[in-house]
């Protein structure tokens, strides 16, 4: 039960009104996590503070790990497919770390992107555009990549969202083989059967913490009321407390 991220009262802002509030905790090494809350609660913003994207307005994130040591998955709001990319080099950028970017790629690495896409059950689409791709294909390349990047620590923000109920199938197999090979998985949620059902952890956000720990415990239905009446009270325009506010660690 090692804590691989600790947060020490962490608060992040955007333009000093606090996203993310005085959160403390840690996530244990091998741990496959839920992030869960209400719209606006901060989840993503979270994700982007761990990864060291987003620096903290108060607080911190403790890890000894380096940039290239996560693995990430944006939001598909984020990800631009207009780009004119095939679907085997989106997979290859998983390959970076070890090739840099714009080093030689070794046969072997193309090997394992085929290899990659088989398993997510894309084979024989390397060719194919990106752009012409349905939402769940699409997200299936981005697990592609994923499993060729091979990280350690796996930050996933609304995996599943708009994508059917096969390809979710597929891709839940995929974070519970990780899990199972002792990667540390943390998956930014809206769908509470999921989390309950494939999720041992949560961390229940509305801005502040609800509640951290076994999922059983955690989604209860005490801490979903508290976390969406925390959310609608919530001072969008709240600025984040002068550090001498800030209450004691
Ligand atoms: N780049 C940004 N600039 C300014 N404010 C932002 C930015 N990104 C997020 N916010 C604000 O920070 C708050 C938390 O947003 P965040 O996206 O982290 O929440 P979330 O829980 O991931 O939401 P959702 O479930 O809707 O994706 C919201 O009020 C949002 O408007």
């Amino acid at each position: 039960m090692t804590p691989l991220i600790r947060l020490e009262n962490l608060t992040v802002a955007y333009n000093r009104h606090p996203a993310v509030h005085h959160v403390s905790g840690a996530f244990v090494s091998g741990s496959l996590t839920a992030i869960a809350g209400p719209n606006g609660a901060g989840k993503s913003t979270l994700l982007k503070a761990i990864m060291g994207e987003l620096r903290p307005a108060e607080g911190r994130v403790e890890h000894r790990l380096g940039r290239t040591e996560f693995g990430y998955l944006p939001q598909a709001a984020e990800i631009d497919r207009r780009f004119p990319i095939s679907v085997i080099d989106t997979v290859m950028f998983g390959a970076w770390k070890k090739t840099g970017a714009f080093g030689r790629i070794a046969p072997a690495e193309v090997k394992r992107a085929g290899e990659a896409l088989s398993a997510v059950g894309l084979e024989g689409f390397g060719r194919r555009h990106v752009g012409s791709l349905s939402a769940g294909q699409f997200q299936r390349v981005l697990f592609a990549r994923l499993l060729l990047q091979d990280a350690g620590i796996i930050l996933l923000d609304e995996p599943f969202t708009a994508i059917d109920a096969r390809t979710t199938r597929d891709l839940i197999d995929i974070v519970t083989r990780w899990h199972g090979e002792g990667r540390t998985v943390i998956a930014v949620l809206h769908d509470f059967e999921l989390v309950r059902a494939h999720f041992p952890q949560t961390m229940l956000l509305a801005r502040e913490l609800v509640g951290w720990g076994a999922t059983a415990d955690v989604m209860s239905s005490v801490n979903l009321l508290k976390a969406r009446a925390m959310a609608e009270r919530w001072d969008e325009d709240a600025n984040a407390c002068a550090p001498e506010e800030a209450p004691a660690a």
